[in-house]
């Protein structure tokens, strides 16, 4: 038997282990399933390449809990250690790991999470156990097993021992405030949390399976129960097979198996598969959006060589695209590492940028091999790739393949097919080609309906970030102008000619206009007298693009001018000095009713914009039905 001192600077690691890694402490058993995966890894390796012979078996990895003597084990039939392996990597290696770690992070006590990334694995188990065995024996000929045990201090002791099996068998003597992780309901809740597809078997306890009867079985036969091992993961996930191999269906349950609570079924999926310049494979999935989806659930899951590492994918996944579902796993991702680290990676940065392109490649695709079906997806997906041509150049480049702009009578265009379609009578005297559209189909029905009337093609583009969006398209294509249909008359939207004849003089105009400023709210609305078509209506209410727009735009985050959120709502009443109805209230000698024409026509405007509500309303019905007596 050896006893011995393990070497460290500090005078006892394991509370600084305990302190640094409080809040973490259940990835103990993850870095335990870990490192008992790679020692099987290695022996199917070894077998494979003929350093192993004859048969290994199908190794699995087993977990033992035993609540009365306050034990959980670890075992595997992996590699195993000899007596000189167990004091090179368990007493030397790793610790030299811990001291790295405690030189770089002894004044950092709140930066957690690093353990992986300096080798301390295994160590973690005394983050729960105040005293660790280990009992191994190596694969190697004439191996002899031998036992290791350390209490936490930086003593251990290392004696050989009887043990026929090859591999390893850790048992940690847990904490007394640590004995949550006894309980069974516990440790399922983290083999699924983190070991739910690796890639080794991992056996938790047996289950009873009923087995099916024979088909010329009697009636009154009874099925026959067998126990069987309880195996709580699935060592070949979907994203580890190649697509070929894959249906759409084998798709859609594995969507099913990584949320089990998801009812709804995804929209489409991305498989990912890259070799270089560095390794990641995963499936995305496109989620039907809905109002009440909570972006905290259900996320995209981040795996490194199928150990689950986070469900946290800010900085390595672009924004746009943190609301899809599904996993990604890339070896190249470090295990336990900050945050902060992990965002200042190269690789990483690398992952961000492949998966964007990948999502575009796959867009244009779906696009082109079914338009019909992209069609019907657009409204579910328009969210998150609008705010992919927003958010990331890269993919606003390439969205001009895809991205599409519904009318309100449901047709899609992209881009150059819209721009072909309305260039001929959308453009207007300073060769700007307009581009029409409406956000809200019933409360701008009057408009769309004017526009329509002209032949002009109106969009529905109804998303939060539209005004974002347009900003930006306006910005990048060259002489285009996004308007809305209610923010003038369709006559001056789409300006064709200078001046239009008005059949009321200056003199008659600059008399008018007090006689309908005393009777409107001049604090909100601002007349403007104009010669349009004289079939337009008499008043009408206009909110100026520009305005509306900013004010959007500093809803909805960002952009936009400072402090427009906060203005009041401004309008425009545009009066036609060409409808009849304008010369009559100008004519009508009685102030009162005058002042009657001007509140009724006013009105009727406010009513076609859904701005008329509450006392405003009634009194309107009031007077109408004064009116028709
Ligand atoms: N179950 C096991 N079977 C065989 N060897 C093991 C086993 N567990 C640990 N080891 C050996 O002990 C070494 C140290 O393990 P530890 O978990 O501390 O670090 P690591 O696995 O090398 O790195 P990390 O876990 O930080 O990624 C391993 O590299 C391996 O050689």
């Amino acid at each position: 038997m050896a006893t011995g001192n393990i070497k460290v600077t500090a005078e006892n690691i394991f509370p600084i282990i305990k302190k640094f890694l409080y809040s973490d402490h259940e990835i103990f058993l993850r870095e335990l399933i870990s490192n008992a995966t790679d020692a099987t890894l290695k022996l199917k390796h070894l077998s494979t390449i003929g350093e192993i012979k004859g048969d290994i078996g199908e190794p699995i990895i087993e977990i033992k809990v035993d609540k009365d003597k306050k034990e959980i084990r670890i075992i595997d039939q992996g590699v195993g250690m000899t007596g000189e392996e167990v004091e090179k990597y368990i007493n030397q290696m790793a610790f030299s790991g811990a001291e790295e770690f405690l030189e770089k992070y002894k004044d950092k006590v709140e930066d957690s999470g690093i353990i992986g990334h300096f080798g301390l694995g295994f160590y973690s188990s005394f983050m729960v156990a105040k005293k660790v065995e280990i009992f191994t024996k190596s694969y190697q000929k004439g191996a002899k097993a031998v036992r290791w045990e350390c209490d936490g201090s930086p003593e251990y002791t290392l004696e050989e021992t009887k043990r026929k099996e090859r591999g390893t068998e850790i048992v940690l003597h847990i904490d007394d405030d640590s004995t949550e992780f006894l309980e069974e309901h516990k440790i399922n809740e983290l083999l699924n949390k983190y070991n739910k597809f690796m890639p080794i078997p991992i056996k938790f306890g047996t289950r009873e399976e009923t087995l099916p009867l024979a088909e010329d079985a009697p009636k009154d036969a009874k099925p026959e129960k067998i126990t069987v091992d309880n195996i709580v993961n699935n060592p070949n996930p979907a994203w580890t097979k190649s697509p070929n191999d894959l249906k759409d269906e084998d798709y859609k349950a594995f969507y099913r198996e990584l949320y089990p609570m998801q009812f709804e079924e995804p929209l489409f999926h991305i498989h990912l598969n890259v070799d270089y310049p560095f390794h990641l494979t995963g499936i995305l999935y496109f989620p039907k959006l809905s109002k009440n989806l909570d972006p905290t659930k259900d996320r995209i899951q981040l795996y490194q060589n199928q150990v689950f590492v986070t469900d946290n994918v800010e900085g390595i996944v672009p924004d746009f695209l943190q609301m899809l579902r599904g996993v990604i796993d890339s070896p190249d991702i470090p295990l336990n590492v900050s945050r902060s680290y992990l965002q200042s990676d190269a690789a990483v940065k690398k992952i961000a940028s492949y998966i964007t392109r990948k999502v575009a490649d796959k867009l244009t695709s779906l696009f082109k091999k079914d338009r019909k079906a992209f069609e019907e997806k657009w409204n579910d997906i328009k969210v998150i790739i609008e705010y992919g041509m927003l958010s990331e150049d890269k993919f606003f480049e390439k969205s001009d393949k895809f991205a599409l702009y519904p009318t309100v009578d449901k047709e899609y265009f992209v881009w150059s097919e819209l721009e072909e379609k309305i260039k001929p009578s959308q453009t207007d005297k300073d060769d700007k080609l307009i581009v029409l559209y409406a956000s809200d189909v019933k409360a701008q029905h009057s408009y769309i309906d004017a526009a329509k009337e002209k032949g002009y093609t109106v969009l529905l583009l109804d998303s939060p970030i539209v005004s974002h969006l347009l900003q930006k398209l306006e910005g990048s294509k060259k002489d285009v102008q996004f308007v809305r249909v209610d923010a003038d008359h369709i006559d001056n939207l789409i300006k064709k000619e200078d001046t239009k004849i008005s059949k009321l003089s200056d003199e008659e105009k600059e008399k008018l206009k007090p006689i309908i400023e005393k009777v409107i709210p001049k604090e909100t609305y601002t007349v403007q007298l104009e010669a349009l078509d004289s079939n337009a209506n008499p008043f009408i209410i206009t909110q100026p693009e520009f305005m509306r727009r900013m004010k959007e735009m500093q809803a909805t985050g960002g952009g936009g001018m400072m402090g427009m959120g906060n203005f009041p709502e401004m309008y425009n009443l545009v009066v036609n000095t060409n409808n009849d109805l304008v010369s009559e209230i100008l004519s009508t000698k009685t102030k009162k009713k005058q002042e009657r024409l001007i509140q009724q026509a006013f009105d009727l405007a406010k009513l076609s914009q859904g701005l008329l509500q509450g006392e405003e309303l009634t009194n309107f019905i009031k007077r109408s039905f004064q009116m028709v007596k």
